[in-house]
């Protein structure tokens, strides 16, 4: 029997442009994707199927090997820091920075401050790192509106027109990292499926240097 190879993508934004560039690497989904409910997808490839996830969950599902490849933002795998992936190909996409923020023209409380993000584990990294004591609050979404709500002193969140922060009457103020979208390869598979995944990776890079 021939070997499946099982690649999990990150529904919501990412999805619209990597969807080009695997077609481009020579895989396609038979149907679309967004028009159906089903979560796993053939595709052109008999062996290759696709899974459509949360963006968070993609880093679970190649740690534990449930599927051999991933697509997921670099924030998504800094905040997951999964074991055993290797992180062969930056696809390029989805570009956007992972910052501080505050309310315009407050600088930053003395002493211990709070902070809304639902980047916990990278927020308590970067924070310790500064030597700032900080209370990290988790929450899912709309981080903007914490300290408008006095929620929150700042919050860590993804920054990409500013828009947002703008449109919210807040700053940003430090960088904490170059996001893009990357491409993940479990330990075991690159191992076991090499023939199958180099290939990809290879035909994945073309099409990242084509974009
Ligand atoms: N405004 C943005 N501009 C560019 N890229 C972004 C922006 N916001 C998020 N991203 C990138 O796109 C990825 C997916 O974002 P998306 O909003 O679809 O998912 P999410 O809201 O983080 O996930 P979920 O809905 O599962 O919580 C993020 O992990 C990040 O890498
Ligand atoms: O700098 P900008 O171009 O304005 O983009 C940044 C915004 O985009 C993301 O939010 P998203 O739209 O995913 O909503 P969310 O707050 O529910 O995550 C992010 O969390 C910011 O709020």
């Amino acid at each position: 029997m021939s070997q499946q190879l099982i690649i999990a993508l990150s529904k919501g934004r990412i999805l619209d442009e990597t969807l080009p560039l695997f077609e481009k690497a020579g895989i396609y989904p038979l149907e679309d994707v967004r028009k159906s409910r089903k979560l796993i997808f053939d595709t052109n490839i008999e062996q290759v199927k696709l899974i459509i996830i949360r963006a968070t969950d993609v880093p679970t599902y190649v740690e534990l090997g449930a599927a051999d490849i991933g697509v997921a933002g670099k924030d998504v795998l800094m905040e997951h820091d999964a074991k055993g992936v290797y992180e062969p190909l930056d696809l390029n996409i989805a570009r956007c920075r992972l910052m501080t923020a505050g309310m315009k023209g407050q600088e930053r409380p003395q002493g211990r401050i709070r902070v809304a993000t639902k980047f916990v584990n990278v927020a308590k990294r970067y924070y310790a790192e500064q030597g700032v004591q900080a209370d990290i609050i988790k929450l899912y979404g709309g981080m903007e509106l914490a300290p408008i709500m006095h929620l929150a002193d700042e919050i860590v969140d993804i920054v990409d027109t500013g828009n947002t922060l703008k449109a919210n009457g807040l700053e940003a103020r430090e960088d904490i990292a170059q996001i893009s979208t990357r491409l993940v390869v479990s330990q075991g598979a690159m191992k076991m499926k090499h023939q199958m995944i180099q290939p990809l990776i290879e035909r994945l890079a073309a099409a990242v240097n084509n974009n």
